[in-house]
């Protein structure tokens, strides 16, 4: 069967910008009436839909990262890039993402480009052209001549239900085992030495989890959106209740982060969650003489994979009491975890008096409100333990005295020297 027929099943999502509805579509034998939408989308230049190939998952990921930089760079003004997807409707681990070139420029640059990729190998590509009736016709010149006699036409296709950004999110985004992450970066260990270093690393520290037992005291997570207040919150915390302070990820893994920041989210994302169970280890040691405060752990992990998963607006995200939203059944649970909200405003306000440079992802915060709102909405959906939302916008001995009044409710905390 040729590569066109096996993509027949499936459908496709182009998404113009983040805040419209995408435009779905699929492939047939049959051609079908005009559509609007379509006509918009393909308009009267030539497209292509380009899709990475990669023998693996770790492969095809990183060829997909590969694919969006060459793209980005050599595609000259008059050609745009669209993010795609194609999937097969409400099946799981169904999604694979690509990218679509409109090519309104005059001397047909996407082509080229294009060409050169295929020559290159490692691509799929299929080319989208106007038919003599006004519909839309898709091949691929990597076909055998017979086979490319075959017609195939863009039909419309209804939107599905869930959408299709969260199809892949269970072990590609989130992880819900340390098995799970643990192998990705197995999985990765030729092409990305520094990531045996991390297996060391959670090894080394599963060892020792073993020989500890009972938790006595409580564990507090304080989460939130980068300035928040979060750092400024635990160290008061730590002096206020004589607590060890912990972050996720640790210290021991500081060095290595932004190596695992530069790959794709399936490694990225492995390499945080693997963090959080070297965390998990500190705070059951911590935990058994003293109070322990986490800046961090897996509510951020997972609020900003699933964030970053969904494409498009909040609406978007699994619903509430998705199993999307459930805590790992092998990760330490915290006593209580407390999510420092703040307005847009005032978090810039933060984010500009404290003047450092910021990483990427905290660029496209501040750019990205969708996005913004869309962890803020992930953290407040996580469940057991949910998360217990305070207005950190006030001065912090204001933040500080709500936070030890909701702690002490709970436990009979003493301040030391009180
Ligand atoms: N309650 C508050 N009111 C006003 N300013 C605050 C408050 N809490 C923290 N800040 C200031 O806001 C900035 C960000 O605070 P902080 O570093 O504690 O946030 P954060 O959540 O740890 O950020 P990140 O996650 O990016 O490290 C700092 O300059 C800090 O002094
Ligand atoms: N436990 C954690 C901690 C952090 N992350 C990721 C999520 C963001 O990309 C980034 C934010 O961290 P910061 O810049 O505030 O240090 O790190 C995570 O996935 N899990």
């Amino acid at each position: 069967m040729s590569r066109l027929a096996q993509w027949c099943s499936r459908v496709f999502m182009v998404e113009i910008n983040q805040k419209t509805e995408p435009i779905y579509f699929a492939l047939s034998s049959t051609p079908s009436a005009r559509n609007k939408e379509l006509e918009a989308l393909f308009g009267s230049g030539k497209l292509f839909s380009v899709h990475a190939l990669g023998d693996d998952r770790v492969q095809s990921a990183r060829s997909h990262a590969h694919l969006k930089s060459a793209l980005t760079e050599d595609l000259p003004p008059g050609c745009q890039l669209l993010d795609t997807a194609s999937f097969l409707p409400d099946v799981k681990n169904s999604l694979v993402r690509g990218f679509f070139l409109r090519d309104n420029s005059v001397l047909s640059s996407a082509e080229r480009v294009v060409t050169h990729l295929r020559q290159k190998g490692s691509v799929c590509v299929f080319t989208y052209t106007r038919g003599q009736n006004g519909d839309y016709l898709c091949s691929d010149e990597a076909d055998e001549p017979a086979e490319r006699e075959r017609r195939y036409y863009v039909t419309p296709a209804p939107a599905p239900l869930r959408h299709p950004s969260t199809l892949n999110i269970i072990n590609s985004d989130v992880f819900y085992q340390m098995k799970d992450a643990y192998k990705v970066l197995q999985e990765c260990s030729d092409v990305i030495p520094e990531s045996k270093a991390v297996l060391e690393l959670v090894e080394a520290q599963q060892l020792e989890l073993n020989s500890i037992h009972d938790e006595r005291f409580p564990v507090i997570v304080i989460e939130g959106l980068d300035a928040t207040g979060k750092t400024t919150l635990t160290c008061s915390l730590q002096k206020a209740l004589g607590a060890v302070l912990l972050k996720s990820p640790p210290q021991c893994l500081a060095h290595l982060r932004p190596r695992f920041d530069s790959e794709p989210p399936l490694i990225r994302r492995a390499f945080y969650a693997l963090g959080n169970y070297i965390t998990a280890a500190q705070i059951a040691r911590e935990s058994s003489h003293a109070p322990v405060i986490a800046d961090r752990y897996w509510h951020s992990t997972a609020a900003y994979a699933i964030a970053t998963a969904v494409s498009g607006r909040e609406e978007n995200l699994p619903a509430v009491g998705s199993e999307i939203y459930e805590w790992p059944h092998d990760l330490l649970r915290p006593s209580m975890v407390l999510l420092l909200s703040v307005s847009p405003e005032e978090r810039l306000r933060r984010l500009s008096h404290r003047g450092l440079d910021k990483t990427e992802e905290e660029s496209q915060l501040e750019i990205n409100h969708l996005f913004r709102r869309k962890v803020d909405e992930a953290y407040k959906r996580i469940q057991n333990p949910a998360c217990i939302v305070v207005d950190a916008n006030p001065s912090p001995d204001h933040v500080l005295q709500q936070v030890l009044g909701l702690i002490r409710n709970k436990y009979n905390l003493q301040t030391p020297g009180h």
